[in-house]
């Protein structure tokens, strides 16, 4: 699970995700939330799947736009748990 993905196995895994990109080794994706209470009430939830999961991203936050950004630091790049963390946010932005 924390082996390097190859470009071709990380473009592939991007595909099956909303809202992300990848900026070399780091997958990215920005979401806006109704109200900066709100968006730090996601930081919150993410934070939780960040501790469960053991795996954290960087978490950017501008008033109400918030910016998450993963990558394996102990591997150099992206790996299946950067891929099971933003799949995580994607159904937790979505349920929102
Ligand atoms: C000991 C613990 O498993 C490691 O330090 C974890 C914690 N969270 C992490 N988060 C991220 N994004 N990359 C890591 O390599 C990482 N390592």
């Amino acid at each position: 699970m924390t082996e390097l993905l190859s470009d071709s196995a990380a473009d592939e895994a991007l595909s099956t995700l909303s809202g992300w990109h990848r900026d070399g080794a780091t997958l990215v994706r920005t979401t806006e939330r109704p109200s900066f209470p709100a968006a730090i009430e996601v930081v919150d939830r993410v934070a939780e799947l960040a501790e469960t999961a053991d795996h954290h991203p960087d978490i950017d936050i501008r008033w109400r736009t918030l910016t998450f950004r993963l990558s394996t630091h102990s591997a150099g790049g992206l790996t299946e748990k950067d891929f099971a963390l933003a799949r995580q946010i994607d159904d937790l932005l979505a349920a929102r």
